[in-house]
């Protein structure tokens, strides 16, 4: 079966059911067009900030949850459903759930690196104000290949991607939420340097930019394949992506260039300690 990726650059508002409806409209929009693999963008239900965390939250196999099982099912197709707020007692995760085409929950990933940043003059966060961090890897099979999610910030750690393709992952699955400070220098850099470093397919889905929002996301959601270059990219405004990924370019580019056999595990190496 070919892989046909869908990215869902969406708008998202104050309203998690508004912002359902518009995933699920976006998402039949991709499957008219093909897509059997779809792909949400970070905090897909909530604006991203740090005080509506804890208001949309919701225990897994909550509402957002169910949404995302059932068009899975519905529409015949995988789906990485973003990232939502998730509530497991008295903590708050930013949580990423995978999904198979029978609607089965097959993967699920809490964001690791939890992003704290302040920019002179520029974007300033704190997830951990409401937020704690996830400490397992999210890696799943698919009739297509080994993937991965992680969640936007955790693109920074190299450690983390290259600790994922040592586990036999092939395509890098990234909800984001980059804004405008650090998007324009560090978008397309990072995603380019993950996918040239490891060799695999890195897949970026991103909001769409929001003026109104105190938050004002990059967009661009990207898709860069092995050797490094963007094949597929949009522009900041809501919009889907729909194209045909081949993963035989994995190993491809590792034939021609072989880093990954060429890595000096007598001298360095990389230990998961979980
Ligand atoms: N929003 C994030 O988690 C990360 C980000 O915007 C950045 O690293 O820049």
């Amino acid at each position: 079966m070919e892989l046909k990726i869908g990215l869902i650059q969406m708008k998202t508002v104050d309203s998690k059911e508004e912002n359902l409806m518009k995933a699920e409209k976006m998402i039949k929009e991709a499957v008219g067009k093909g897509a059997n693999f779809i792909v949400l963008p970070e905090m897909f239900n909530c604006p991203y900030e740090t005080s509506n965390f804890i208001h949309y939250a919701e225990e897994e196999r909550g509402r957002t949850w169910g949404f995302l099982a059932k068009i899975a099912k519905e529409n015949n197709i995988y789906l990485v459903g973003g990232s939502i707020p998730e509530i497991e007692g008295d903590k708050t995760y930013n949580t990423s759930y995978v999904f198979n085409n029978t609607g089965a929950q097959i993967a699920k990933h809490r964001k690791i690196h939890l992003f704290d940043i302040d920019v002179v003059g520029g974007q300033k966060f704190k997830e951990s104000d409401t937020l704690t961090s996830g400490n397992d890897l999210a890696i799943f099979v698919t009739p297509f290949g080994k993937m991965a999610v992680i969640i936007c910030y955790d693109l920074r750690f190299p450690e983390l991607s290259r600790l994922l393709v040592q586990k036999g992952v092939k395509l890098i699955i990234v909800p984001a939420s980059f804004n405008m400070t650090t998007g324009p220098l560090h978008w397309e850099l990072l995603f380019r340097a993950r996918a040239v470093d490891n060799q695999v397919y890195m897949i970026g889905a991103a909001g769409a930019r929001n003026y109104d929002s105190s938050y004002i996301g990059y967009g661009n959601s990207l898709i860069v394949d092995p050797f490094g270059k963007i094949t597929d990219k949009l522009t900041e405004r809501e919009e889907i992506l729909v194209t045909e990924i081949d993963i035989a370019q994995v190993e491809a580019i590792r034939n021609q260039i072989p880093v990954l056999k060429h890595l000096r595990h007598d001298l360095y190496e990389l230990i998961y300690k979980k």
